[in-house]
């Protein structure tokens, strides 16, 4: 896919300029890139990008604190833009991280570009790290809002949750290597925010990297693929103004050449080779999705789907990818599912890329949503503590001003409430009803008369109620530490193969990782499987004879003859009388003929023409069931008559 990649603020140009990077040393060069920033350090420190695709727009005065849309020209975007070769694109992605200021230019920019291209304006929206702040965090929610309603899509990645795991990463790093030496080669600075971002870039540049790459080729490195996925099945899948997320797997393969030696020695490598490949695309397909993927995401609320897989084409098992495309397939709420592979020839990789779109539930943006309202309502109280504070500052250099005067207080103070209180107050609607019959009692109080009493009245009786109310509001109020507490992305780490939604995300869904997850050893099975069904050689020879569900399932003994039973008061009948109606008996037990047993279709439910052997008796003969009999002893209702004349079918 071609696209043209616009990189808005510090976050966003670094990753355009590791996405730069990727495509050029892939030789693919299906991207057109620019970054846009009023920060110069930024744009200094871009490794790859050239400079002409570096767009600066300089604040008038360092300790200016103008808005970022006044600070840059749109118009001065778009002719940078339009000077760029881009004839041929398929799409425009826009790089930008959440919380920061420099997002705010996007609303007018997606604006702007609509009116000159008709090709679709992803996002790619970096979620912030919770350290970073409610601020940012409250921040990010409204951009997240913002760039919904503008975008065609948008996709995330989750800063907190791949901190987290480089951080797990570095320290299990750190622990292996506790020699000297050791020590003395670790690079120096490997936790510091910028050497962090750097890692989380490059891991962005890869998973993305590789999907905008899907259905481009050249004629270095790139074997045709089974199945081809151009650029248009990638843009369809993720159109449709939601949440996307990217889960990307990648495994080195075993190399050096005894292992090469063996596979061509003999046959029995060969085929645990190809089991070895379908399980591991099966692995990795597992990973990405549960492990690897850009945000935490309950797969079954993804309403579009697509598969990826990458690597040198001997090493791609079509067997493993049809289990994962089957999986993914029947997982996700929508029914459209798409597919490829992209066979590379000069690596020792495979990849697999899964692309869930269409989101409708991911914990880390329902947690900014959360921390969001949290944060306003705690700035709200913030306001009002402030405006109480200053007017009890008022009123104390009022109060001293007064008694200066000798002019008595009392009288001449409003008797309202404070504005903390008086906010409160407006909430409950306790304001607006200022006549209500209670206080017009409080009015008619013996002794009150003019309005400054009945004022003061008012604050008398409001105080109490004010508190309350306040009470009442806390109730409402989310719990603050709480909030923390749903911190699930949080829990998902680099150790566990499965990202950690809400509880009642998949609990909901009944989602079972590994009930719904195709299991490694899932093809070895399948594999034994022949593609047509073969019969059992019982039900050939009448040994296994199968019941439809609602039929009563005849106990063992009653073709053996074990559980015939003579009711009391009836002649067990000769052997001879069998031999009459041609049954041939084995032992004592009489034993339906096979042939017998093929004409009534193996199905009971069916009425067949009823065979003599069945009532060889004529009637007299009856086959007890003791539980039915104790049943009816017990006074139970009788069942209807059977049309089997006295053979009690038994479950
Ligand atoms: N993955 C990644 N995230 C980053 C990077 N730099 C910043 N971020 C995140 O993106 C958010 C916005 O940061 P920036 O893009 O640097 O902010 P800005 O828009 O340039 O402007 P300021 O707010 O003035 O810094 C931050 O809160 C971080 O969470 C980066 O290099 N990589």
């Amino acid at each position: 896919m071609r696209v043209l990649t616009i990189g808005l603020g510090g976050a966003g140009s670094r990753i355009v300029d590791n996405l730069y990077d990727h495509d050029r040393r892939s030789r693919i060069c299906c991207m057109n890139a620019v970054a846009i920033d009023i920060d110069p350090n930024s744009l200094l420190q871009l490794r790859y990008l050239p400079d002409p695709a570096r767009i600066f727009f300089p604040r008038v005065d360092i300790a200016d604190h103008a808005e970022v849309t006044d600070v840059i020209d749109i118009e001065e975007v778009m002719t940078r833009l339009q000077s760029l070769d881009t004839m041929e694109i398929d799409a425009i992605l826009l790089c930008c991280g959440l919380g920061g200021s420099v997002i705010d230019i996007a609303p007018p920019i997606i604006e702007e570009i609509r009116k000159s291209y008709v090709e679709p304006i992803f996002a790619l929206a970096i979620l912030p790290c919770l350290e970073e702040g409610k601020r940012v965090s409250a921040k990010a929610a409204d951009d997240l809002d913002v760039l919904q309603g503008l975008a065609d899509a948008v996709i995330l990645f989750d800063n907190e949750t791949w901190s987290q795991k480089i951080r797990a990463a570095i320290a299990a790093a750190e622990a292996e290597n506790t020699g000297v030496m050791s020590q003395l080669r670790q690079t120096p600075g490997a936790s510091d925010p910028r050497s962090q971002y750097n890692m989380l870039n490059e891991r962005i540049a890869r998973q993305i990297g590789l999907l905008l790459r899907a259905g481009e080729f050249n004629e270095f490195g790139l074997d045709v693929a089974e199945i081809v996925l151009d650029a248009g099945e990638v843009l369809n899948t993720l159109k449709g103004n939601g949440f996307v997320a990217v889960g990307y797997a990648a495994e080195r393969l075993p190399t050096g050449w005894l292992n090469f030696l063996h596979r061509r020695q003999s046959l029995k490598y060969f085929i645990e080779g190809s089991q070895e490949k379908a399980a591991r695309i099966i692995s990795l397909a597992k990973k990405a999705v549960y492990d690897e993927v850009s945000v935490p995401c309950d797969l079954t609320s993804a309403d579009k789907a697509l598969v990826l897989i990458a690597g040198p084409s001997a090493e791609l098992s079509m067997k493993g990818f049809q289990t994962v495309r089957k999986w993914i397939d029947r997982s996700i709420a929508g029914l459209e599912m798409r597919s490829g592979d992209y066979p590379v020839k000069n690596t020792s990789f495979v990849g697999i890329i899964i692309v869930l779109s269409g989101l409708s539930n991911i914990p880390r943006v329902e947690e900014l949503r959360d921390i969001r309202t949290e944060y306003r309502l705690e700035c709200e109280e913030e306001r009002l503590r402030a405006e109480e504070e200053a007017r009890l500052h008022d009123e104390e250099a009022a109060g001293v001003s007064g008694a200066g005067a000798g002019v008595p207080e009392e009288d001449d103070a409003p008797g309202f409430a404070s504005p903390i209180e008086s906010a409160f107050l407006e909430e409950s609607g306790y304001m607006k009803e200022p006549s209500t019959p209670e206080r017009d009692e409080m009015i008619m109080l013996p002794g009150s008369g003019g309005s400054g009493p009945k004022r003061r009245d008012d604050t008398i009786d409001m105080l109490p109620r004010a508190g309350k109310q306040q009470d009442d509001g806390a109730v409402i109020l989310p719990p603050k530490q709480g909030g923390r507490e749903i911190d699930l992305t949080g829990s998902a780490s680099v150790t566990s193969s499965v990202p950690a939604p809400k509880n009642s995300t998949f609990g909901l869904k009944g989602i079972s990782i590994d009930k719904a997850a195709p299991k490694d050893d899932a093809i070895t099975y399948s594999a034994s499987l022949k593609p047509v069904q073969r019969p059992k050689d019982g039900s050939l020879a009448g040994d296994t004879v199968m019941l439809d569900s609602g039929t009563q399932r005849p106990k063992d003994g009653v073709f053996t003859g074990d559980k015939v039973a003579l009711d009391r008061g009836m002649q067990r009948p000769s052997d001879a009388l069998f031999e009459e109606f041609g049954l041939r008996m084995r032992g004592t037990a009489p034993t339906p003929k096979d042939a017998q047993m093929d004409q009534t279709g193996r199905g009971f439910g069916r009425p067949g023409p009823r065979p003599k052997e069945v009532d060889p008796s004529r009637g007299r003969l009856e086959v007890i069931d003791a539980a039915a009999r104790q049943k009816s002893k017990d006074g139970e209702k009788k069942p209807d008559d059977d049309p089997d004349d006295g053979i009690t079918w038994i479950r």
